[in-house]
């Protein structure tokens, strides 16, 4: 795993742009693996301006979003298809065309998931798959105990991650219980994942998925078994590694260095 620290979120949010950018103008038709949540709205922001400084270009690329919750239709405020209109796919060239989220509101929420790890499969698997993490060491809505060999599917949401959702809705009553997520192998499946951390509220769960045993317990953890995970993190996130010092050595200044 590379783990990037950087001296602040601004720093580390430019670090990952960094490495979306480059994906997507080494191959401009890439599938990108998209997430949500509050600490993807400053990297999405970032790349909004770098497209209209004309620096980047989404035109071809296609993309796959990791998780929405089930019962809200495309166009409820709160769904994640809300969320990456406003966020980001209004702001880009994208083609809507080509974005994906799983639908909240399918008939047969399990057969939407099947369809959905087909739709990825035909589009040729994901290059890239952007990743935040949750309090309890989630990825997606892939919450502690997830099987690691899982596939989208419909996950309980843990009163946890709900209470910290709950900001974005009515009440806690109101936030959804259930999600349609990717599951930790299709994660797992993606050619290169980015995940990106900051604050100090995500430094345990960093520690857990870095330095950690691997296990369900923390699904983040099963990146440890990816060969191309990038962790970009500010210096809060990354408070409680114990191996902060041979991170800065390998990767000096957050520098994505060509030996990992
Ligand atoms: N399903 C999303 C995850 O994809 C996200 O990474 C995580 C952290 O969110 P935030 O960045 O707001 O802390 O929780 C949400 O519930």
């Amino acid at each position: 795993m590379k783990v990037l620290i950087l001296p602040d979120e601004q720093a580390a949010v430019d670090r990952a742009a960094d490495i979306v950018a480059r994906t997507v103008r080494d191959a401009p038709d890439a599938v990108l693996g998209l997430a949500t949540g509050g600490t993807m709205l400053p990297l999405y922001e970032t790349l909004a301006q770098r497209h209209a400084a004309g620096d980047v270009s989404f035109a071809r690329t296609v993309s796959f979003n990791l998780d929405e919750y089930i019962g809200l239709p495309p166009e409820h405020p709160c769904s994640y298809h809300s969320y990456m209109r406003e966020a980001f796919f209004d702001r880009v060239d994208i083609d809507p065309s080509r974005t994906h989220l799983p639908r909240g509101d399918a008939p047969d929420p399990q057969a939407a998931a099947r369809d959905y790890e087909a739709a990825i499969e035909r589009a040729g698997g994901i290059d890239l798959q952007l990743l935040g993490i949750g309090r309890n060491g989630h990825i997606g809505f892939n919450e502690p105990t997830a099987s690691l060999g899982s596939r989208t599917r419909i996950k309980t949401l843990t009163d946890s991650t709900r209470q910290a959702n709950r900001r974005y809705f009515d009440s806690f009553d109101e936030t959804p219980r259930y999600a349609i997520t990717m599951g930790v192998a299709t994660i797992l499946a993606s050619r290169a994942c980015l995940l990106l951390a900051t604050g100090a509220a995500k430094a345990d769960a960093v520690a857990r998925m870095v330095e950690g045993p691997l296990s369900a317990a923390c699904p983040a953890s099963a990146l440890q078994l990816h060969a191309k995970a990038t962790v970009v993190l500010d210096r809060e996130a990354a408070g409680a590694l114990e191996l902060v010092g041979y991170y800065e050595t390998v990767h000096p200044e957050g520098r994505d260095t060509v030996f990992d």
